[in-house]
């Protein structure tokens, strides 16, 4: 596993036009080299800021987004459509402004349906969908995903693993049903590390004032039990990007100065 990398921009907006470039230069590399990419988004306030840039980028006409596989993180196990669940707001800040293959989009389940209230059953399923779609080059029950986005929460969560709790402990099962969260709504579908570790890349998202203590606390040592956070690694790359608010709590010599 890659050790962290921290990159700080001035504000939140530039570090979503930063990212925005970063990925889409890194969706036309994989596609060149692979003849296809995979992301894996991530919900929350930073990882939908960096959608919208993307929308909003000129650069955007460079990917073939017929070639882009997506998968989620983690999802609010609520029913199809529900403004609070992660693959709604992704599709209203970027995927219904591209032109994806559908067929190449996979949103985690909904709750109602096929799976009822049954948020284990889901991730069940959505494991099973991940491990089909893994090449046998890949060697393992996970796609080697190009990049992996994750927002970080305030205190230290990624995906729907959260301090403590039971997923985070996870080190069989790819994808959990995650039961009273404590961030609404309780129950959620999520990777668990083993999954989030098979990415090649491995971006974590903070910006804001809020995010200053789980950013310091994450890439402080701590333990990715008590700090979910640190224990998201991607193979060959883990990249922190941050604006100063969030940065704030950092000793510096941990960032190159040019970055800030
Ligand atoms: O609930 C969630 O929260 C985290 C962090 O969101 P933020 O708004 O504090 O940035 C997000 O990464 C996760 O996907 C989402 O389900």
């Amino acid at each position: 596993m890659s050790a962290p990398q921290i990159v700080v921009h001035r504000d939140k907006e530039l570090m979503a036009e930063a990212a925005a470039a970063r990925l889409i230069t890194k969706i036309v590399d994989a596609q060149a080299a692979r003849g296809s990419a995979s992301v894996v988004l991530t919900g929350g306030r930073n990882g939908n800021g960096l959608l919208a840039a993307l929308a909003g980028a000129p650069a955007r006409d460079a990917v073939d987004w017929a070639r882009l596989d997506l998968w989620w993180g983690d999802e609010r196990f609520l029913p199809e459509g529900d403004p609070e669940r992660n693959v709604t707001q992704a599709r209203a800040a970027l995927l219904d402004a591209v032109p994806l293959d559908p067929a190449r989009v996979h949103p985690m389940p909904a709750s109602g349906g096929v799976y009822g209230s049954d948020a284990d059953a889901a991730a069940a399923a959505y494991a099973s969908s991940l491990a089909g779609a893994a090449r046998p080059e890949d060697h393992g029950a996970v796609p080697v995903f190009d990049v992996l986005l994750l927002g970080v929460g305030p205190d230290t969560h990624v995906a729907s693993l959260f301090p403590e709790h039971p997923g985070v402990r996870e080190t069989e099962r790819m994808v959990v049903g995650v039961h009273g969260a404590p961030k609404p709504p309780p129950t959620r579908v999520s990777l668990t590390l083993p999954a989030i570790r098979a990415a090649r890349e491995v971006w974590l998202l903070a910006a804001g004032a809020d995010k200053a203590s789980a950013v310091t606390i994450a890439l402080s040592g701590a333990g990715e039990i008590q700090a979910p956070a640190a224990g998201a690694r991607g193979r060959a790359r883990t990249l922190w990007l941050l604006d100063r608010a969030a940065a704030s709590g950092l000793p510096a010599q941990l960032y190159p100065p040019a970055s800030a």
